[in-house]
């Protein structure tokens, strides 16, 4: 009897995109009236960077954005997930608006529609007004008027044209990243500050959600980075920490926001008496609806009890594990499982694969213009299986989003690390899409059959 397999086909709509950030790939950080950004000065810091890279350049795309979006059109792009940079639109982070850097947003939403792609913009991508650095940044309270006011701006001026909008770009990379452990900008190292700038941080978002439904007639969501913790042992000890690197991580964020209180671990079992008593109008800002969520999948983490800081938690590097450039472990099933997870934690709400990728050690460009890239494409390919998975089993997965869509700058680790199904020569700024970029078009042309 002949054996019929229906294609691997993703839902009706199902959005294929990839995605960037404005940091990451603009370049001309103070062009056109812009303001500085706690990453321009951050990168500009010596050591901070490695070989002292910085934004100064990227990928030009400041100025090479046309040809971007025809790129994309090229590859068959249904949608791009963009950030815009705060400082540009408000150069001092509050008041005066800078119409150019205002216009080169607009643009570029104009483009990407003029060739029938979906812009998906972020707000927040971890590159604060410096200026709003000076008056305490995510550390000062009034931090979530500021966000509001300059998420109020950028619906003004795009919503209806832009009608998927994000709040923050992972939460837990700032926190974690820029005030406990120092290695992203604004470089903190205080357990102390940690708590604040976190629930800061969650504070601008709930406000930035509501200014949106006072003026926005479309869709607004949260991008996190989860990552499923597997106990390394069944010992007590190992539990407790996977389920303490559970909390802060995967549940720390999408509870306040969705549920509308914190994982007890938080002050109990990681920051004692630096976690501060939050006031219930905190929790009733920070619990909006959300039409969507965005997740923003990497590796996985077999955790087990250690000394670190403040967490007494880390990852146990797997002997028969492949890892990527960036020392995370290849598990595609701890999608699946993280899917699953929080389709049943969350109701199942509308969700992106906002971020999925891989840095591999790529060849230079061929002479016939290849860029031979298997091992990423192999990555994308059983993450992608994974999430089919994820929908066979009752998850709403509206869309996916390659990170990245230009190698680009990869924050303190600088340009050491190609993320992009898209090659860039930072000497001469020449795109050359990868073999996983050709791929991946052939994967959005059959709605998946061809994975
Ligand atoms: O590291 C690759 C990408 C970054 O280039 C994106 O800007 C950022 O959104 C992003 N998040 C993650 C996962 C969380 C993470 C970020 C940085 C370091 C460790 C973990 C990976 N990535």
């Amino acid at each position: 009897m002949a054996v019929t397999t229906t294609p691997r086909r993703f839902p009706e709509g199902f959005l294929w995109g990839a995605a960037t950030a404005a940091h990451q790939i603009e370049g001309s950080p103070m062009a056109d009236g812009a303001g500085p950004s706690i990453w321009t000065r951050f990168a500009h810091t010596p050591g901070m960077t490695v070989n002292g890279d910085t934004g100064d350049v990227a990928c030009d795309h400041y100025n090479r954005w046309k040809e971007d979006v025809a790129l994309m059109a090229s590859l068959g792009l249904k949608a791009y997930r963009f950030s815009v940079s705060w400082s540009r639109i408000l150069p001092e982070g509050t008041g005066r608006v800078n119409q150019k850097g205002l216009d080169f947003y607009s643009r570029l939403v104009d483009e990407l529609l003029s060739k029938g792609i979906e812009p998906l913009l972020t707000l927040y991508h971890w590159d604060l007004p410096a200026a709003l650095d000076d008056r305490g940044g995510w550390l000062n309270r009034d931090i979530a008027d500021w966000f509001a006011e300059y998420g109020s701006v950028m619906y003004r001026a795009l919503d209806g044209r832009v009608k998927k909008w994000v709040t923050l770009n992972e939460p837990w990379v700032v926190t974690d990243g820029g005030y406990l452990h120092g290695a992203l900008a604004p470089g903190h190292r205080s357990k102390y500050e940690t708590p604040i700038a976190s629930h800061n941080l969650m504070r601008a978002h709930g406000a930035a959600v509501k200014a949106y439904r006072e003026i926005g007639k479309h869709e607004i969501g949260l991008v996190v980075n989860i990552e499923p913790k597997y106990a390394a042992t069944e010992s007590a000890a190992d539990l407790a920490a996977t389920k303490r690197a559970h909390a802060y991580m995967n549940e720390q964020y999408l509870d306040p926001a969705i549920l509308g209180h914190y994982p007890p671990e938080l002050k109990n079992e990681i920051f004692g008496d630096a976690w501060p008593e939050w006031a219930d109008e905190d929790y009733a800002l920070i619990k909006q609806k959300l039409d969507f969520i965005g997740i923003n999948y990497y590796t996985r983490s077999v955790t087990q009890a250690t000394d670190s800081y403040p967490l007494k938690a880390g990852a146990v590097r797997q002997k028969l594990g492949t890892y990527t450039e960036t020392g995370w472990e290849v598990f595609p099933q701890g999608l699946t499982d993280l899917l699953v997870w929080a389709k049943d934690r969350y109701g199942n709400i509308p969700t992106y694969i906002t971020e999925n990728g891989a840095a591999f050690f790529d060849p230079a460009v061929a002479e016939e213009g290849r860029v031979r890239d298997p091992l990423r494409m192999g990555y994308l390919k059983k993450h992608l299986t994974a999430i089919r998975d994820a929908i066979d089993q009752g998850c709403d997965i509206r869309g996916y989003m390659v990170w990245s869509l230009l190698d680009n700058l990869e924050w303190s680790l600088g340009y050491s690390k190609r993320f992009g199904i898209v090659h860039v020569n930072y000497g001469t700024q020449e795109r050359t899409p990868k073999d996983s970029a050709r791929w991946y078009s052939k994967a959005i042309a059959s709605h998946g059959a061809s994975i």
